[in-house]
């Protein structure tokens, strides 16, 4: 089998408030539809790709909350999505917010999806770093309230075998710690798939806000090439809600190197056709990690 797959990654402009599910997947189809135009094998799409970033809003009304939430995947929603893929043959990754019953209990996660060319649900991760704060902060011009309204991730980073190769899963936030890339690295991952919605102003450290996207491109660089793996990394972009989000969604060769950028900050599809046997380039060399690795001396970690 081939080890060469041509990956799209599909930013999503901004999503209204107001906007269904299903005009979402409207939108959602017809980056597929493009992607499909030009040979892909797997659509990666942002976090949270349902609806708008509503972690930006205080909410005290649970009903209202969990008017964001999914409870079944597909949805009737989102099922012409997985039907076209999978008539396709394309492989798709895709975040949302869901609210599901484990042992008897309610818990809600900020969640994506690995859907393989056959439409399958292969892997399910539940995001583990949640930026924000739990409380409303009315001193903020917008709230990011994904600690109120999604519990912690308790299962680690996962990999599964997708289309000749081993692919993990991050969100958003998760991309900025160099534990991910090194943890999905150990688990054999030779391609990791993020989808974020990065506010370009952070409240916390407004002096960086004209960092956004030297940030966003550094952490991901650095995390492809110590790790010798791929990176696809997709935004949901442009001023939604009055809020101006990050674009700039990415194909990250092993080496570090942007091989493929977004150039709006609307719907928009770029591929890159992704050589996955690149990945030895860095681990039979530089980052050989079983030759020249040393856990022993972390012990600080
Ligand atoms: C602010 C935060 N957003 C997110 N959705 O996790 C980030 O980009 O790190």
């Amino acid at each position: 089998m081939s080890r060469e797959i041509i990956v799209a990654a599909a930013q999503m402009g901004p999503i209204a408030r107001h906007e269904t599910r299903t005009q979402v997947v409207v939108r959602m189809l017809a980056l597929l539809e493009k992607a499909a135009r030009r040979g892909a094998n797997l659509v990666v799409y942002p976090e949270l790709t349902l609806t708008t970033f509503f972690p930006r809003w205080f909410m005290a009304d649970q009903a209202e909350i969990d008017t964001f939430f999914e409870t079944e995947m597909p949805s009737a929603e989102v099922a012409p999505l997985f039907a076209r893929a999978r008539e396709l043959g394309i492989a798709m990754n895709f975040g949302y917010a869901e609210k599901t019953v484990i042992d008897g209990t309610m818990r809600r996660f900020n969640t994506a999806i690995l859907v393989d060319q056959d439409g399958n649900i292969c892997l399910k991760y539940h995001k583990i770093h949640l930026p924000g704060h739990p409380e409303h902060e009315p001193w903020r011009q917008f709230q990011h309230l994904e600690k109120r309204y999604f519990e912690l991730g308790e299962a680690p980073y996962g990999c599964a075998d997708v289309l000749g190769g081993k692919m993990s899963m991050a969100i958003c936030n998760d991309r900025r710690w160099p534990e991910t890339y090194r943890e999905v690295s150990l688990r054999g991952a030779e391609m990791l798939l993020i989808g974020y919605n990065t506010p370009l102003h952070y409240p916390l450290a407004p002096e960086h806000d004209h960092l956004q996207s030297f940030h966003n491109h550094l952490c991901m660089q650095a995390g492809a090439y110590q790790n010798g793996l791929w990176v696809v990394a997709v935004g949901k972009a442009g001023t939604e809600e009055g809020v101006a989000m990050l674009g700039q969604s990415c194909i990250i060769a092993p080496t570090g190197e942007i091989v493929a950028l977004a150039s709006t900050t609307g719907d928009e599809v770029v591929t890159a056709c992704c050589d996955l046997d690149r990945c030895q380039e860095l681990r039979e060399n530089i980052f050989n990690f079983s030759k020249n690795r040393r856990p022993d001396m972390y012990t600080a970690i």
